[in-house]
């Protein structure tokens, strides 16, 4: 019998950019578009933002930051077919969006734009949603976060996204066609393994959450949750954390990492701005998936496969 196609096609090299951003979001740009060109630089072909990495991280700022993506959305299945039939946004509309369409085609790379804060003028909704370009500049896909940070942890933090935005609600899955499949979500997504079985048994070989823990969560379970993804699906995945900021009212934990598919962290930050790179290849998934073959021995005739059924490829 021939063997599967690879998951990963070939070596990819990835950047995790961990972003020193504030208040000022044309400075924000700026900044982002500079580390991007560093990645790149440095032999990066997949590079990723952090979640709100034009604006700090806070209720009382997306509707100030919020930009347009699309206007015809809803009416059309996802803001990325949207803007494919209807053209980008204007550059008033969405400055974000521009910057990271011209420097992924000016870096050839793939950009994963963590997360913007986004207003649809025809629901009158905002969201938090991350834009996934190719290296040609054209946007792949988006995606909206789906699990709303509220919580509430007695005397530590109390936070509560659903006061201004509102979910996505879609799964996202996007093919990069020289390397494969990546799933993405944003940060309080991972704690819902959901979305990442989904990705990973519809052929992921990486998993990437642009996200914002706290220093109540994170040295909960920042590390926790991403291992625990990579170690349940045998794929890589990738956190992208701001760097931590004392003087704004939410600090970030940091610690953006690379995990492989052996759940082992093989590169991380510390709190600190910096832009941390890992190579990522088929061999190690190969390996561990035949040192440990959960694969052929799920029991679905005693529960039922997450990834079949109905599942909600484009928002509504
Ligand atoms: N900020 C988030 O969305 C999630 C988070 O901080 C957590 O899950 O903890």
């Amino acid at each position: 019998m021939p063997s599967p196609p690879p998951l990963l096609r070939k070596q990819l090299k990835i950047a995790l950019i961990q972003l020193a951003s504030g208040a000022d979001k044309s400075h924000n740009l700026a900044h982002a578009r500079s580390k991007i060109l560093e990645a790149s630089k440095a032999g990066a072909k997949l590079i990723v933002l952090p979640e709100c990495f034009n604006s700090p991280y806070g209720t009382q700022y997306f509707p100030k930051y919020a930009e347009i993506l699309s206007t015809d959305t809803p009416a059309q299945s996802s803001v990325a077919s949207a803007i494919r039939s209807g053209g980008p946004p204007s550059e008033d509309q969405s400055p974000s969006y521009h910057m990271l369409s011209k420097v992924a085609a000016e870096t050839e790379s793939y950009l994963l734009g963590g997360s913007i804060p986004e207003y649809v003028p025809k629901t009158r909704k905002y969201h938090n949603t991350a834009l996934f370009f190719s290296p040609d500049g054209e946007l792949l896909a988006t995606h909206r976060k789906v699990h709303l940070f509220d919580i509430d942890i007695p005397g530590k933090i109390s936070f509560h996204e659903s006061e201004v935005l509102s979910p996505g609600n879609k799964v996202t899955l996007v093919d990069l066609p020289e390397y494969g499949k990546v799933g993405v979500a944003i940060c309080y997504d991972i704690r819902f393994p959901e979305l990442a079985t989904i990705a990973a048994r519809h052929g992921a070989f990486l998993l990437l959450y642009p996200g914002a823990f706290n220093l109540t969560t994170g040295p909960l379970h920042w590390e926790l949750q991403a291992r625990a993804r990579a170690v349940d699906n045998q794929v890589y995945v990738g956190l992208c954390s701001p760097a931590r900021d004392m003087e704004a009212s939410y600090h970030a934990w940091g610690h953006s990492m690379l995990v492989d598919p052996y759940a082992e962290v093989v590169a991380q930050a510390d709190e600190k701005e910096q832009i941390v790179y890992a190579e990522l290849n088929n061999e190690k998934m190969e390996e561990v998936r035949k040192s440990i073959p959960l694969l052929g021995q799920r029991r679905f005739d005693v529960y039922p496969d997450v990834s079949k059924g109905e599942i909600k490829w484009e928002d509504d």
